[in-house]
């Protein structure tokens, strides 16, 4: 399992816009119809380069607050992603976190995945691709897995 380290805040409220009271909808333009601003496009844009592998969750890794998180936290580590190439953001923090990295993503759920900045899917699609071997395969091509021991142990010298 992670190591345990500190989850970023990247989503403080310095990177929170103010807005103001919704207008009804039949005054909304297209462009005030887009949920997702461009300061939480950019926060998020940040926050999926962070690190080489993002997980978007409810809860911590220590502690997740649902179980398709929680599901997605421990494929990470039976497969033996690297903790120094991982990061995870709490979306329970943070609403318009919650909403914007499903229009970011164009994906209606939480946990969300990316690996190196693309996005790999959410709960089900890890499971699938951890059973199927093509999780291994990505984690290993991207370079982001425990380095294997060496067989024996050290050699003396
Ligand atoms: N089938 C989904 C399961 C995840 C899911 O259904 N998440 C729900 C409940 S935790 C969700 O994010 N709902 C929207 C929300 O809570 O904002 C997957 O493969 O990831
Ligand atoms: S919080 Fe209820 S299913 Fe995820």
């Amino acid at each position: 399992m992670f190591a345990r380290r500190a989850i970023p805040s990247a989503f403080s409220a310095a990177t929170r816009v103010s807005r103001p009271l919704a207008p009804t909808p039949r005054f909304l333009t297209q462009m005030q119809m887009r949920m997702l601003s461009d300061d939480m496009r950019s926060a998020i844009d940040k926050a999926v380069a962070s690190a080489p592998v993002v997980l978007f969750m409810k809860g911590t890794p220590e502690t997740p607050q649902c179980g398709f998180s929680r599901a997605s936290i421990q494929i990470l580590g039976m497969q033996g992603v690297d903790p120094e190439k991982f990061t995870a953001f709490n979306v329970l923090e943070d609403n318009e976190l919650r909403q914007g990295i499903k229009e970011y993503s164009e994906w209606p759920t939480i946990p969300q995945l990316y690996v190196e900045k693309e996005f790999v899917g959410g709960c089900d699609i890890l499971v699938t691709m951890h059973q199927d071997g093509t999780l291994e395969k990505l984690l290993a091509e991207k370079k982001v897995l425990v380095p294997a021991q060496p067989e024996g142990g050290e050699t003396k010298a």
